[in-house]
């Protein structure tokens, strides 16, 4: 196994019920790169992301990040009947740590609806972040600080705002800023997490194309100066092919096709699973 892989998905399925969201999904990304998990509406890409971030205790199957085994399971209990993915047996280990755990291991998330606190200031939202990355839950995050951890703390944010050209907006209330600025406090607040791996989801949804082009040089701006590894869930085809080393393409939790931008652009069981809901993908 190479030593650049930042996060490696095993064998993992996700099963709610009778519904298999993600179907022995194994990808891997590697250090630096910028990665896009596509697919059509449905077809299990969020709860992929889900599962990496310790929202869901994936049914089946092993995350690895930066080659530690960070998240494993097997089906148990009443789903050892129910079972309908692949790989049964294979794992025989339990892991299952909470998101603020998996946030202070070094990966950081945006949301498909913009997650801000938003009646707090576009300050406190990173200070909150911040304080996530230190301490154990979010009570000792909010009133345990000593005063040393909450000046570097907040000199911290304050950097952050400045190199993200967001120090002027400090005081605003987070929810009152433009749609646009929203995505960029979110984004900006899981970088203050001090990650390795950024998980983007859909972070163009509701962008017009000059802003999506914006944020297709801000991505690479970022992956560059935060030294970051970015997995990214994005309907907007051309930023997808524009700033992806390589995709990886789902249809009803499968996978159904990898490779670089110029592949994935002209393979036909993708163009296929695109048929139908064409409109959707390049818009
Ligand atoms: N908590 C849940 N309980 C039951 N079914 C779920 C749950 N979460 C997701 N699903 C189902 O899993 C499947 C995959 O959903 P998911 O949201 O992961 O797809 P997606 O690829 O992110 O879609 P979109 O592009 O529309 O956001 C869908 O059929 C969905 O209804």
């Amino acid at each position: 196994m190479s030593q650049a892989h930042v996060l490696q998905l095993e064998n993992v399925t996700m099963q709610f019920g009778g519904v298999v969201a993600v179907n022995d999904l194994s990808l891997e990304v590697n250090q630096g790169e910028i990665v896009a998990l596509i697919g059509p509406n449905g077809a299990g890409k969020t709860t992929a992301f889900n599962c990496i971030t310790g929202v869901y205790e994936p049914t089946n199957g092993r995350i690895s990040f930066c080659e530690q085994p960070m998240v494993e399971n097997f089906p148990k209990g009443k789903m050892q009947k129910l079972y309908a993915g692949e790989n049964k047996g294979k794992f025989t280990h339990t892991l299952n740590p909470t998101p603020d755990k998996i946030t202070q291991l070094g990966i950081a998330r945006t949301f498909q609806n913009i997650r801000l606190f938003s009646k707090l200031s576009v300050l406190d939202n990173v200070l909150i972040a911040k304080h996530m990355r230190a301490k154990q839950n979010v009570f000792s995050a909010t009133f345990r600080l000593n005063a040393a951890e909450e000046k570097r703390m907040r000199e911290e944010s304050l950097a952050l705002l400045e190199e993200q050209n967001l120090l002027h907006l400090k005081d605003e209330v987070a929810g009152s800023l433009p749609y646009g600025l929203q995505r960029h406090l979110e984004i900006a607040r899981a970088l203050a997490t001090q990650p390795k791996l950024l998980l983007l989801d859909e972070p163009a949804a509701g962008m017009n194309p000059q802003e999506t082009q914006e944020l297709a040089q801000f991505i690479h701006r970022i992956r560059d100066e935060y030294n970051l590894t970015i997995l990214i869930i994005e309907h907007h085809m051309d930023l997808v092919m524009q700033i992806s080393d390589r995709i990886y393409v789902l249809d009803f939790g499968k996978l159904i096709a990898q490779g670089t931008p110029a592949e994935i652009q002209n393979n036909p069981r993708v163009i296929e699973a695109y048929l139908g809901v064409a409109d959707d993908a390049e818009d």
